[in-house]
């Protein structure tokens, strides 16, 4: 283990016009660490992740990632070029529609392994062998590997998004309501799968939800944001059983539909 955080989020805001997206947040994320960001809509969660994740450029604030040299690096200084490396080796990202982060008119293998290709393996037998058992990790059977996500149904694709996902060996994913928009039943099962592998493989991940059980099941700290602003931050379990903010407690008490 190392005594350096992955991430360093430092006064980070990001406005549109005069209308707030999120301001002045600030945290460390750890190596193996699952941060949860929740809050109901219009919170300002997809503005933090996608500052985060360098989709959307801030107002202010800076992000350093420490790269595997271990140095830091400041994501917003870094070239498009340094950045694209950076999400199709050292990160993951989720999208709550599958469709938004798989190619649906190419095999479900291939869809695995051009993530390999795009990180430099050329030898066609081990792209194949790796994608099978990422497939397989993620529940998926062999005898599907030809196949178009299209012919997949919800819980396959999202299981599919993350094999494509997990396969380079990302230190760091993030998430958009990875378990959103699917059946409670393929939720629960997801999200079972999804906790056994982040802890199997010491991702550090940020996952932005509005279901507090997915928080619980997958995090170990919490943030919880309102109108832009985070209002109360502290370990899940901490968070969820013994709420501070009269915020988090409406939350908490399901008084608050998010
Ligand atoms: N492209 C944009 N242009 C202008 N305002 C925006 C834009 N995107 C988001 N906002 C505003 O920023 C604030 C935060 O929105 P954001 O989408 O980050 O919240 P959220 O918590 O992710 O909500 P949801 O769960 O509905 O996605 C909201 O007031 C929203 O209206």
């Amino acid at each position: 283990m190392t005594d350096e955080p992955l991430l360093r989020v430092n006064s980070l805001s990001k406005f549109y016009g005069s209308r707030v997206g999120c301001e002045n947040i600030s945290f460390d994320l750890w190596p193996g660490e699952v941060l949860a960001v929740v809050g109901e809509s219009g919170s300002g969660k997809t503005t933090l992740l996608n500052c985060l994740s360098t989709r959307l450029m801030p107002t202010s604030g800076a992000v350093s990632y420490r790269m595997r040299d271990g140095v830091f690096r400041d994501l917003y200084r870094m070239s498009e070029a340094e950045r694209r490396f950076l999400m199709r080796t050292d990160w993951g990202f989720v999208h709550q529609n599958p469709a938004d982060g798989l190619r649906m008119t190419v095999s479900a293998g291939a869809n695995v392994g051009e993530r390999l290709m795009a990180v430099g393996d050329r030898h066609y037998g081990n792209i194949r062998a790796t994608a099978v058992d990422w497939l397989s990790r993620v529940e998926i059977a062999e005898d599907r590997i030809d196949d178009e996500p299209r012919a997949f149904s919800g819980g396959m694709r999202q299981r599919l998004q993350i094999a494509r996902n997990l396969v380079t060996g990302p230190r760091l994913v993030f998430m958009d309501e990875p378990t959103g928009g699917l059946d409670v039943s393929v939720q629960a099962r997801l999200l079972d799968l999804l906790r056994g592998l982040v802890t199997d493989l010491g991702l550090a991940a940020i996952v932005v939800t509005h279901d507090l059980a997915v928080a619980r099941l997958l995090s170990q700290r919490m943030m919880v944001m309102k109108d832009g602003h985070v209002v109360e931050t502290g370990l899940t379990d901490r968070v969820l059983d013994d709420p501070r903010a009269p915020y988090t407690q409406l939350l908490v008490s399901s008084i608050l539909q998010v």
